[in-house]
């Protein structure tokens, strides 16, 4: 396994550097982005890992979300995967833009038509931080994971399941209970096969009525966001924290007027990376 460099821009001091790799896990090759601050030119970095939403792939948040130079400020690297295998080819793959192509979900599939390739979660949690830690300049023992939307699922998912290799975690607009809302559940039904217990395993409110451990996390979602009343079930994620008695441990904010967009996301990406900084600079 080994890293081919696509591109590389200098930003804010540092580089932005696109790379490509074979990933046994997606049995496919795949990019993702990386953005290394200055400091990472003398020693090992902090990093924040960013999953993003349907459609996306490694460039969405990279370019749009203004999040290098915050990140350039407090000397931390991004991690920007992809969100599904490429050019695999399965049957029924690119007829919807919220399912298949775009569209992982974080899990890993176990219906038979995507159970080869559709591995995103033993992707983002194991292989791709194992190639990273090895290969660049990252503190692998300083990682923090935030995402968007379907990423926002991922990333709160994987912390919950996870808690012990992650600092930190946050999201724009995430879907935060996808068995009850339609995203969820197509994708779900699609990767996961019919029964609902196996999907409760990738579901924030379901792993967080049986998560034991500390959780230090920031949500925020707009009021004018169009998926907040049907997918993204955010009231039920704040009750849900509230009856569980963990209101201290969770910032859930709706921001008046804001949408879904990456617009959204760069007004207030500031506050998620100095989030991110202070759990990393501990
Ligand atoms: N294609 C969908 C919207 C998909 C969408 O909003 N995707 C979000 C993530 S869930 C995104 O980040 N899109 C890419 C972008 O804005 O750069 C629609 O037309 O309703």
């Amino acid at each position: 396994m080994s890293l081919k460099e696509i591109s590389r821009n200098k930003a804010f001091g540092g580089q932005v550097i696109k790379y490509e790799h074979h990933s046994n896990e997606l049995d496919c090759d795949i990019k993702f982005n990386v953005y290394l601050p200055k400091e990472a030119d003398s020693a090992p970095v902090p990093a924040i890992y960013f999953l993003s939403g349907l459609t996306c792939n490694e460039d969405n948040f990279i370019q749009k979300s203004g999040a290098l130079v915050e990140a350039a400020k407090h000397g931390i690297a991004l991690i920007a995967p992809d969100t599904s295998p490429r050019g695999v080819s399965i049957q029924g793959d690119s007829d919807s833009w919220d399912f298949g192509t775009g569209a992982g979900f974080y899990v890993d599939a176990t219906e038979p038509s995507w159970a080869k390739h559709y591995r995103m979660y033993s992707y983002v949690v194991h292989e791709l931080p194992a190639l990273i830690n090895k290969s660049l300049p990252i503190d692998g023992s300083k990682v923090s994971i935030m995402g968007h939307s379907m990423g926002g699922h991922g990333a709160l998912t994987i912390f919950l399941k996870n808690s012990a290799n992650y600092q930190s975690v946050s999201a724009f607009s995430p879907i935060a209970n996808p068995i009850n809302c339609q995203w969820g559940q197509k994708a779900f039904t699609g990767y996961l096969g019919k029964n609902q217990e196996t999907w409760k395993e990738y579901d924030t409110v379901e792993l967080l009525k049986k998560f034991n451990g500390k959780v230090n996390a920031l949500v925020d979602v707009g009021t004018s966001d169009n998926f907040l009343e049907n997918q993204l079930n955010i009231d039920t994620l704040k009750d849900t924290v509230g009856s569980l008695g963990k209101s201290s441990e969770w910032t859930i904010r709706y921001q008046p007027g804001y949408d879904h967009s990456y617009f959204f996301i760069s007004t207030f990406i500031a506050d998620h990376i100095i989030h991110h900084a202070k759990a990393l600079k501990q």
